[in-house]
């Protein structure tokens, strides 16, 4: 496996009785990449995702992370998914700990990881406030310290933001992709929303309706001074992909406003 590659996919294939959800999907995600997956709807992106995360054995194919196979949660992948999932009656604080409990951190340790989690992005002040208090923004980013806390090295990010509104969906694009950044993690973005694919990702597969195979790959390249997802939706090479990623997908799929 090559040095920079995190992440590899190997002709994955997926059926369930009766249906053939996807196949032979192939890919390398490598070290500091976001990598994007859209699709029309039903072509196979969510249980690829639970595939890619270890969640679901596919029929064929097998994904390795760091040459490791990925089944049997080796720690390397933390995945968020579209409904936060917090665990209600837990604190914000105790709701972040969970991952690292489960993987036995001292509670002193696990602690201080959390708690620098939640200072360094936005949540300092409701460590021990219940997630039925917070906003769908906050809680989102909640259930994102919490897959950030045991330090994957891949993150997973299945429909983050499509319970959001626009506007908080824009800040929490904005934010989760330059703390993947900072923290020099690798992500695979699964989404609806073609815009959110261009503003987030290096790079988008466009999948074809069912069974999803790779029908394109596309390379984004936006000027680095407006890396911002609302100023990047302004400019002519953000048009030049949404129009070039639009053409190649089957069918209509949810498109944000631009
Ligand atoms: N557990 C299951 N048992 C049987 N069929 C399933 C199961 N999960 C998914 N499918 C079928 O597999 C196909 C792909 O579903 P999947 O949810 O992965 O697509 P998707 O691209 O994520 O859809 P959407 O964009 O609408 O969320 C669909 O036809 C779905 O009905």
């Amino acid at each position: 496996m090559s040095e920079n590659v995190v992440l590899r996919a190997e002709g994955l294939s997926l059926s369930f009785p009766g249906v053939l959800a996807f196949t032979g999907i192939s890919f390398a995600l490598h070290r500091r990449e976001v990598l994007a997956i859209v699709g029309p709807s039903g072509c196979g992106k969510s249980s690829l995702f639970n595939v890619i995360a270890g969640l679901q054995a596919p029929s064929e194919g097998r994904v390795e992370v760091l040459g490791q196979p990925v089944a049997g949660a080796t720690g390397h992948v933390g995945y968020m998914l579209q409904k936060d999932l917090l665990l209600p009656w837990r604190s914000v604080l105790d709701n972040v700990l969970l991952g690292l409990e489960i993987r036995g951190v001292k509670r002193a340790e696990a602690e201080a990881r959390a708690r620098g989690l939640i200072e360094a992005y936005g949540l300092k002040g409701f460590e021990n406030a219940r997630p039925g208090t917070l906003s769908g923004g906050m809680r989102q980013r909640v259930a994102f310290m919490r897959t950030l806390a045991p330090d994957p090295e891949v993150v997973l990010l299945d429909e983050p933001f499509s319970a959001l509104d626009f506007q908080t969906k824009l800040l929490l694009q904005r934010e989760v992709q330059s703390i993947i950044r900072e923290r020099a993690k690798s992500a695979i973005l699964v989404t609806h929303d073609i815009g959110e694919a261009i503003v987030m990702a290096d790079r988008v597969l466009v999948l074809s309706r069912r069974p999803g195979t790779i029908k394109s790959t596309h390379v984004i390249a936006l000027p680095d001074a407006v890396r911002d997802p609302v100023e990047a939706r302004r400019t002519p090479e953000f048009q030049a992909h949404f129009d070039a990623i639009w053409s190649d997908l089957d069918q209509p799929i949810e498109a944000a406003p631009r």
